[in-house]
């Protein structure tokens, strides 16, 4: 039987990186997507944007929507402080799968709540299942149609306070139109875009940071 990508670039990572080690769990999913198959992870160009809004937010509850195979997730955990948590959500069973290796590969688990679902019915579970209060960042990497709907729910939800922030992939490609006009035009937001590329190549895409006003 055939090997689908996200069980190749799993593969990848147990024959080139170091158990434990994230930093090369990182570089191997990069190498593999640059060298062998593309692949939808955030990448190392956008990443570098993702790790500095990470430290400099510095965050205690996390929230990723779309975990995929990992990628962003190990890159998110890698920079958290020690009793902080992210919470990642996938609705594809295989790639939550292969993305809980790639964790564990990386010695995060400790960190990371992988649950498996529809972000639209689990965030309104955050709270009371998850023990969650408010979240001081969402990496929004998903559906990119359900980057709206989910952004309100959660406003909804009481998940976000007054200086949340929300970072959000694929803005420009494959685009999030509705979720960017929301972001740029609500009173409650403050929006900032960061220009980049989509990963492993040279079409444009971005970043889009949103602080929740309250
Ligand atoms: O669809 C994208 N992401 C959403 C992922 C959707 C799939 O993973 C989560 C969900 O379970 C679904 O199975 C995507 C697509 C491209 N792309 O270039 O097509 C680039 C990216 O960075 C992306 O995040
Ligand atoms: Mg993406």
């Amino acid at each position: 039987t055939q090997s689908t990508r996200p069980q190749r670039l799993l593969s990848a990572v147990q024959k080139n990186a170091t158990r434990g080690d994230p930093c090369s769990v990182v570089k191997a999913i990069d190498q593999f997507c640059r060298s062998k198959e593309w692949a939808m992870n955030v990448g190392d160009e956008k990443g570098c944007i993702l790790d500095s809004v990470v430290s400099e937010v510095n965050p205690t509850t996390v929230l990723e929507l779309g975990t995929y195979c990992g990628y962003s997730t190990v890159r998110i955990a890698n920079l958290l402080p020690p009793h902080a948590k992210l919470i990642t959500l996938e609705f594809n069973p295989d790639f939550a799968a292969i993305a809980r290796q790639v964790i564990a590969w990386s010695g995060l688990e400790e960190k990371v709540q992988l649950v498996e679902g529809a972000s639209g019915d689990l965030i309104p579970k955050m709270k009371e299942d998850f023990g969650v209060k408010t979240f001081d960042l969402v990496f929004l990497d998903h559906w990119k149609d359900r980057y709206l709907p989910d952004t309100k729910l959660m406003e909804a939800c009481g998940l976000l306070r007054k200086g949340s922030i929300l970072l959000a992939d694929n803005v420009i490609c494959p685009g999030t139109p509705d979720y960017l006009e929301y972001v740029r035009s609500s009173p409650r937001y403050e929006s900032q875009y960061f220009k980049s590329h989509l990963e492993y190549t040279k079409v444009e895409d971005g970043l889009e940071k949103s602080v929740f006003l309250g």
